[in-house]
């Protein structure tokens, strides 16, 4: 390729590892990516020649950026489900359930958002803290109060994250201190917030709203059916909650005694399209998988809030057998982490819990979860040609990690061998020890499942660094 016509920003250097199927991570050693100004990846070489990278370390405004030993570049992780507004509320839930849950922690926390101040102080912090581990792309829920989600939009815009930002629509079921005064006044607010994002971010190449009917019961027929027509004419996302709880599923018949199943009810507003993002899916019904799959709506797998909130166990071997597109959920603060890579670890463990009935074909893999982390989230939010992998065409939107080597004492002769052994490899501190035996799979692995935010180094949304880990 005629590299020295186009130009080049940064030229990552070093192992690079990502998915290239559901089954499948490949790892690319001594590889570089070649990112130009727009934040897009123009080349990828592998292996990368010496030569090659002198010839572009002499080219005049291009940055090298090289992986140390034992660290790896991975594509950035998308949390496909979030709650930006309840983030202060992570870990707080007790042994409550979906809609005690809602009324006792959730609807308070989310309504004193409307005071902008504080909305200001969360949601930095939480897309702050989401970057930090990793989370190069969100879709958020603000809460029901326009100001308040336009906060977030514009927090999300300034510190560089991707994300989709929806106003939660409710005009039932919702206490009275916090609920839309009606269906027109609902649509007329959600289309306040997608002209903000619009003039925010003309191109929608960072930030984008995305259409939120909160779920089934918060929702009026009306407000459903405007909020579908909505969608199709705006070309948005749309994300809800489907079958999440038991009870939930027992509200949504009493209230929606026309609709067969609740997957219906969404159906019936036009609300179900290959635009649509379902979180949960745990209790959905043979009918209602045909349906989901037939109309092409991509599902949120949130592990951590399904245990937490003891909702269930989704059945996500099926769902990826009928072909249905899966990415994962942190759904703070159902769920207590912010981290997707404990959404991609809960995932392994969820199904191994499944495979007690489902058989052993329900487990997950390492490769399967992280798949789910990365393209599959990619794919849920309509991005896959974007972001999720490091293929030429699509955007730079990456993590360098890196892990903690542990020496062995007796091969260094002197205290300053030892210093520089430590120092050549990895990311300092971290959870994740490496003795220098492992192969590559066998450090991702370890990654996975005791990583966390100590071993994401560097994090770059459109080749723009958005976090570095402090020293
Ligand atoms: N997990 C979860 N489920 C919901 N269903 C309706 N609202 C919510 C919410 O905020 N979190
Ligand atoms: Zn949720």
């Amino acid at each position: 390729m005629a590299i020295q016509s186009v130009v080049l920003k940064t030229i990552y250097v070093g192992t690079f590892i990502h998915s290239v199927s559901l089954a499948e991570l490949q790892v690319l050693k001594r590889s570089a990516v070649a990112v130009d100004e727009s934040g897009k990846i123009l080349l990828v070489e592998h292996p990368v020649e010496a030569s090659m990278l002198e010839m572009w370390a002499k080219e005049a405004g291009t940055t090298i950026v090289e992986a140390g030993p034992g660290q790896f570049f991975f594509p950035g992780l998308i949390d496909t489900h979030i709650h930006a507004s309840q983030y202060p509320n992570s870990g707080i839930f007790g042994k409550s359930t979906l809609l005690d849950w809602l009324n006792t922690y959730t609807f308070p926390l989310e309504a004193s958002l409307a005071k902008p101040s504080k909305a200001k102080r969360v949601y930095s912090r939480c897309v702050a803290r989401t970057l930090s581990h990793g989370t190069t792309t969100a879709a958020y829920y603000a809460t029901r109060d326009v100001t308040s989600t336009n906060i977030l939009a514009t927090t999300c815009h300034t510190a560089g994250q991707r994300a989709f930002v929806g106003r939660c629509c409710m005009d039932c079921m919702a206490p009275d201190y916090y609920r839309d005064t009606d269906a027109a006044t609902s649509l007329a607010d959600t289309i306040k917030c997608a002209e903000f994002c619009a003039k925010l971010d003309p191109k929608g190449e960072l930030v984008q709203s995305i259409i939120t009917p909160r779920f089934a019961p918060s929702c009026s027929r009306e407000l459903m059916r405007d909020l579908g027509d909505f969608m199709a004419q705006s070309g948005l996302l749309c994300q809800t909650h489907i079958s999440e709880n038991k009870g939930e599923i027992e509200l949504v018949a009493s209230l929606f005694p026309e609709c067969k199943n609740y997957a219906t009810v969404y159906d019936r507003a036009g609300l179900l399209s290959e635009k649509t993002v379902l979180a949960h899916a745990v209790h959905l019904t043979d009918d209602e998988i045909a349906l989901v799959k037939m109309r092409g709506s991509k599902i949120s797998h949130c592990p951590v809030s399904n245990a937490a909130l003891t909702s269930g166990a989704a059945k996500v071997r099926r769902l990826l057998d009928e072909g249905i597109v899966v990415g994962l959920g942190t759904d703070v603060s159902g769920g207590y982490s912010p981290s997707v890579l404990e959404a991609a670890r809960q995932a392994t463990m969820t199904s191994r819990f499944v495979s007690l009935t489902e058989g052993e074909e329900a487990k997950l893999s390492v490769e399967e979860a992280l798949y789910l982390a990365t393209r599959g989230g990619a794919e849920v939010l309509g991005l896959q040609k974007t972001v999720g992998a490091f293929e030429v065409g699509m955007e730079w939107d990456a993590l360098l990690v890196g892990c903690t080597f542990v020496p062995d004492e007796e091969e260094c002769d002197e205290d300053e061998d030892l210093l520089q052994a430590k120092q050549a490899v990895g990311g300092g501190m971290t959870p994740v020890d490496l003795f220098g035996w492992e192969n590559w799979e066998e450090m991702v692995a370890k990654w996975l499942y005791s990583g966390d935010d100590r071993n994401v180094l560097k994090v770059w949304v459109k080749g723009r660094k958005v976090h570095e880990k402090p020293a």
